[in-house]
């Protein structure tokens, strides 16, 4: 396969209502994606990077530039263009994961199209559908919070994320058990609002029945989180520390986490990710596949790499409609708490020409 060229393209999409996390409130999804084109088919790949850094150190403007002037240039330098050989074509520039899985997925997306193979395939998948959770973020108030989880468990949703942070964390976990009571599965994300010194305050949440607590402390602090998980019984999660297989190889071995939550996009791309899911099914760690609030394009990929055996919790992928009210690909609609993996080649979906360009803000083509 020959590239010819590669796309940058952004587009803005507005929320269907304000997402506030420990970290922020976003109202718009600012997204890149990454198009390329060779001369056996087109692949898409998208970058899951936010407009800002509060999530991790890359963010959307400082992806589209090392695309362009580092990753893109490196790649159409490699004698090779599988996927496969996309990531050591990228080795050389340290970090900028999220920029490199975007990359990573459309060379491997237009591979798969151009041999008919679909993304859950190649990974390795044995399911055809995945149960899906929702992400619900920090509300204005505690009715507010149960008028939202209402609506999601109706419908549908096979397991409730409560993001938290100090303040707002022990009070909306208990008001969701006392009024939906104790079957629901349930968990929460704190992206990273803790200290260590709020161990015993974090200990609160442990009657509550959660399936985990995601990431209390700092993404470095895997230590922290060791202590944690020696004073609960709640399953410790982590998110952010996770950029590899090597990271999660050492938070397994410290202990720092029961249960590990993939994003591809967080830890470089696909390949890496089946890696991540490899070594935690060797060591009895249930993973689930979290999410950035991507548009259907990242979507359907999260879905063929959920759908492998060890994802054994239901993830984040949820509906096209819980963020947007238009999606670029056909709509993600849920079917009693599942989502269908994709079945056709590659990812198994396309962008809607008239819906892409109607919500792209600026594009670039990059010969090679
Ligand atoms: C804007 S928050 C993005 C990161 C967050 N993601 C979610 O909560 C799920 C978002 C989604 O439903 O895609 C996480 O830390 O897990
Ligand atoms: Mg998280």
């Amino acid at each position: 396969m020959t590239l010819s060229g590669v796309e940058l393209r952004r587009i803005s999409m507005p929320l269907v209502a304000p997402f506030r996390t420990s970290f922020g409130t976003e109202t718009v999804r600012d997204v890149l994606l990454v198009r390329v084109v060779t001369d056996a088919a087109e692949g898409w790949g998208e970058c899951v990077a936010m407009s800002g850094a509060g999530y991790s150190p890359e963010y959307t403007d400082g992806a589209a530039d090392v695309l362009r002037r580092f990753l893109i240039p490196a790649l159409a330098r490699a004698r090779r263009s599988d996927g496969p050989a996309v990531a050591p074509a990228l080795s050389a520039v340290k970090g900028h994961r999220m920029a490199k899985a975007a990359l990573e997925t459309a060379v491997l997306d237009a591979e798969l199209r151009a041999e008919g193979r679909s993304l859950a395939r190649e990974l390795g998948a044995t399911r055809d559908r995945v149960a899906c959770g929702v992400s619900v973020g920090i509300m204005d108030s505690i009715p507010a919070l149960l008028d939202v989880v209402a609506d999601y468990l109706d419908e549908g949703y096979a397991r409730i994320k409560l993001k938290i942070e100090p303040g707002w964390d022990v009070a909306p976990v208990r008001a969701v058990r006392e009024r939906f009571g104790d079957d629901v599965l349930l968990q929460v994300d704190a992206n990273t609002a803790y200290s260590p010194a709020d161990a015993p305050h974090l200990a609160r949440l442990d009657p509550f029945g959660l399936l985990l607590i995601e990431q209390p402390f700092d993404e470095e602090d895997l230590l922290a989180h060791a202590g944690l998980a020696g004073m609960l019984t709640t399953p410790v999660c982590l998110d952010e520390s996770i950029t590899s297989a090597r990271t999660a190889a050492a938070a397994i071995r410290l202990s720092a986490c029961a249960v590990v939550n993939i994003k591809p996009g967080r830890v470089g791309g696909f390949l890496e990710a089946r890696r991540i899911h490899d070594l935690c099914v060797s060591h009895g760690v249930p993973v689930w596949c979290g999410g950035m609030l991507e548009t259907g394009l990242g979507r359907a990929a999260n879905l063929a790499l959920a759908a492998l055996p060890g994802f054994t919790l239901p993830g984040d992928t949820s509906a096209s409609g819980r963020y947007f009210d238009a999606d670029i690909t056909a709509p993600f609609v849920l079917r009693d708490g599942h989502l269908d993996v994709p079945a056709g080649p590659g990812i198994g979906v396309m962008p809607d020409p008239a819906r892409l360009d109607a919500v792209t803000t600026w594009t670039e083509w990059i010969a090679l």
